[in-house]
């Protein structure tokens, strides 16, 4: 029962918003699309949904082609489920209700005999933690539970394919993280293929099986969590996934030479640095791989780049650097140790790397 996407592009006017997408979705897949505002993931999850339809290409749910090729196949006809960043609860109707609106309108499906439906309601309920609030109205429920009476009825009628836009978003960072854990949850529980539109790294990271990374209408990466994050394919996954800093040098073959003023500084190894960045005379370095030094004034104390704290953030576990090298701001983040302060001069190293 998977998905497939292939050589899809949307047009609006003269805009290309996508520009010859091709993907696929096992069954019971957690795919996240990861990209920055206006990269075209709403767009794409629209046109799974049947809301819009495709300006060329074809896709295909459980292996039935809904979109191209001379099909239209309109939403309530898809075995979609869908979430929205805004909850959209409909104010007049209960949570129990919710959830038994999609049992009653699918129109794909039979209606279920009423015994069975109130078992799938229940079954519902439980699953997302709702069976005390079954009879409260919308307006009676926190942000968290509006969250999840809207999941409940996105899986409620058993979907294929569960598309999910930013689902998140309005909710406070500490209600975010324990969402998280739910939807992850009930991804298992479900079994239903997840589509997470999203522009949090962290949130992609935490949950997908695959990400997607989009940009400017364009795939740029595909891979698990692992893969975009420790091997970016291009500077722009490596800038947006990695949060890496994109040091400028030259590269021969594997060896990487930074540029700097200090003519004793270190070349680094870049065995799993992609083709692509290496054409751009750039090594991506995560804020961890980065050590910092006290400068020391004798040359054969000196480990790296010559750079200067710009500024400090306390973080718990760890402190954030901003550090100017070469007139470029790096961002470093190292353990708690004794701190750097703002205006010191500190000598920039790539962790285990020198050569
Ligand atoms: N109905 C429309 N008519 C014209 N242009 C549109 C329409 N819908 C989207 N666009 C344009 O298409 C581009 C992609 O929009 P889309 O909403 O898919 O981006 P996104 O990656 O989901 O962004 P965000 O994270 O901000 O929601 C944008 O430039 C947007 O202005």
């Amino acid at each position: 029962m998977n998905t497939e996407i292939i050589r899809v592009t949307k047009h609006f006017g003269s805009q290309e918003v996508l520009k010859g997408i091709d993907l696929q979705i096992q069954s019971g897949e957690f795919v996240a699309i990861l990209g920055p505002s206006g990269c075209g993931k709403t767009t794409l999850l629209r046109l799974m949904a049947g809301f819009d339809h495709t300006t060329a290409g074809e896709i295909r749910i459980a292996g039935r082609t809904v979109d191209g090729n001379g099909h239209n196949v309109p939403p309530e006809h898809r075995n979609i489920g869908m979430v929205f960043q805004s909850f959209a609860l409909w104010p007049h109707l209960s949570v129990k209700e919710h959830v038994r609106f999609p049992l009653r309108h699918q129109s794909n499906k039979a209606a279920l005999p009423r015994a069975n439906e109130l078992s799938r309601i229940s079954e519902v309920l439980e699953m997302v933690g709702l069976t005390q609030l079954a009879d409260r109205m919308p307006h009676e429920l926190s942000g968290g539970q509006k969250q999840r009476v809207a999941f409940a009825r996105a899986v409620a009628a058993k979907p294929s394919l569960l598309l999910m836009d930013e689902p998140l978003s309005s909710l406070d960072a500490m209600l975010r993280l324990e969402m998280r854990r739910e939807i992850q949850s009930l991804h298992r529980r479900s079994q239903a293929s997840i589509v997470y539109v999203t522009h949090d790294q962290g949130e992609a990271l935490a949950m997908a099986d695959r990400i997607v990374v989009m940009n400017e209408g364009r795939i740029e990466q595909i891979g698990t969590p692992q893969d975009v994050y420790l091997r970016p394919q291009s500077s722009f996954v490596a800038r947006f996934v990695s949060k890496a800093n994109l040091v400028e040098g030259s590269w021969d073959g594997a060896v990487f030479h930074p540029r700097s003023e200090n003519l004793a500084a270190p070349a680094w190894v870049g065995n799993e640095v992609s083709g692509e960045i290496k054409a751009s005379g750039l090594y991506p370095v995560r804020p961890d791989q980065f050590l910092l030094h006290r400068d020391g004034r004798e040359r054969s104390d000196r480990h790296g780049l010559p750079g200067q704290i710009v500024n400090v953030q306390y973080q718990g576990k760890e402190i954030h650097y901003a550090v100017n090298v070469n007139g470029h701001t790096w961002d470093v983040h190292t353990g708690f140790t004794e701190p750097f302060e703002v205006g010191e001069r500190v000598q920039v190293a790539l962790k285990q790397q020198a050569v």
